[in-house]
């Protein structure tokens, strides 16, 4: 099972690419816009606000443009979220150099459902590579617990896909767990398929947590899918079940795998769901109704919230129910990432209690 290490400086160590993501106002659809709210965001940094929010200490590894007011604007709300963060520092390089990624996301309303576009040309992040950290310092000297890895930053560029196996060996060499969201992105993986799933299959069999879809497991570590078999949620875990046998005989060091459910009702109404499997326990969390004001990170917000109870070491149902529900509070914030007041507040959700409290 999940050994954590003792005696680290820090609770979570994230490499990712930060970028912001334009949000149109009320609902309305991007190109309709005129007034636009901004936020940093990554898929990896998303999952880590559950735990910095929550009082532990969280590290983020990423690339800066010099001098780039965009940057500054990340670092600072990377520094309201109690999160340290380092990383290299790349001049701009003129006017068709370096910048942060520009993710135009809507939220949706009622029947009509949210869209995305992500705007990565001359994304920093790309060029992370090993050589910009000092890596027996952060996970030698100051020591991490756990660190978080995801779909998007390991496909990145080639680059970004031989940093996080770099950090991920070094991570397990000094006794660091390892969580992984495999996230996959057919637009990072055109071209790059063979490469990818030798760098997917090593992170993976590093790896105490992993967590996908049934199309992730195999599009990514090319894992058979589940038989054709019954309709709807009941037969999407019972698919999910019956794959993940599979998955663990190839990935026998692997702990934990875990993966949500989810049915549009409408844009602000979603069933929602879980299953986490850990060792011989099976954890179904059947889908239940929650509001939604913007879907987006609400993937992030479980794992943040599982890795969480983790980290805390709470029995696996728990920290499963914990990831449910920090799902389920991502999913009414704005921002891509749950911002917990405190535990009481995420359990409120996870109790279905709605209630104000004074
Ligand atoms: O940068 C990208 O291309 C991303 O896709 C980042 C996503 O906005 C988040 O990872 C949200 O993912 P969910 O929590 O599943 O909604």
């Amino acid at each position: 099972m999940i050994d954590l290490k003792k005696d680290a400086k820090y609770a979570l160590v994230i490499p990712t690419s930060m970028g912001t993501r334009l949000t149109p106002v009320n609902g309305q659809p991007f190109h309709c816009s005129d007034t636009f709210k901004m936020q940093a965001t990554s898929a990896e940094s998303n999952v880590g606000a559950v735990s910095s929010y929550l009082g532990l200490p969280v590290k983020v590894l990423t690339a800066f443009v010099k001098g780039s007011p965009v940057s500054r604007f990340i670092k600072d709300n990377l520094a309201s979220r109690h999160m340290d963060y380092e990383g290299p520092e790349f001049d701009a390089g003129g006017p068709w150099g370096l910048r942060h990624q520009i993710n135009l996301a809507d939220s949706g309303a009622g029947s009509r459902g949210p869209r995305v576009a992500n705007d990565r040309a001359g994304e920093v992040g790309r060029k992370l590579a090993a050589e910009h950290f000092d890596l027996d310092r952060i996970f030698g000297e100051e020591g991490a617990q756990f660190i978080h890895l995801s779909g998007l930053i390991a496909a990145l560029s080639p680059e970004t896909s031989q940093f996080c196996l770099e950090v991920a060996r070094k991570a397990k060499e000094h006794g660091t767990c390892i969580g992984f969201d495999l996230n996959h992105r057919a637009s990072l993986w055109e071209g790059r398929e063979e490469e990818l799933a030798k760098v997917f299959h090593e992170i993976a069999s590093l790896s105490d947590v992993l967590v996908g879809n049934e199309e992730d497991f195999q599009l990514c570590l090319g894992i058979e899918g589940p038989p054709p078999g019954g309709e709807g949620i009941a037969g999407k875990i019972d698919g999910f079940k019956e794959m993940i046998g599979r998955v663990k005989k190839e990935f026998p060091n692997t702990s934990v795998f875990a993966t949500t459910l989810r049915e549009v009702v409408s844009v602000n109404l979603h069933q929602w769901g879980a299953i986490v499997s850990a060792g011989d326990e099976w954890h179904v969390m059947e889908p239940r109704e929650i509001g939604v004001l913007d879907r987006i990170g609400g993937g992030d917000g479980f794992v943040g919230g599982l890795l969480y109870g983790i980290l805390r070491e709470w029995p696996m149902e728990k920290a499963a129910q914990f990831g449910w529900a920090s799902g389920a509070l991502a999913a009414t914030l704005l921002t891509d990432y749950g911002q917990p007041a405190d535990e009481e507040q995420v359990w409120s959700i996870w109790e279905g209690n709605a209630r104000v409290k004074r």
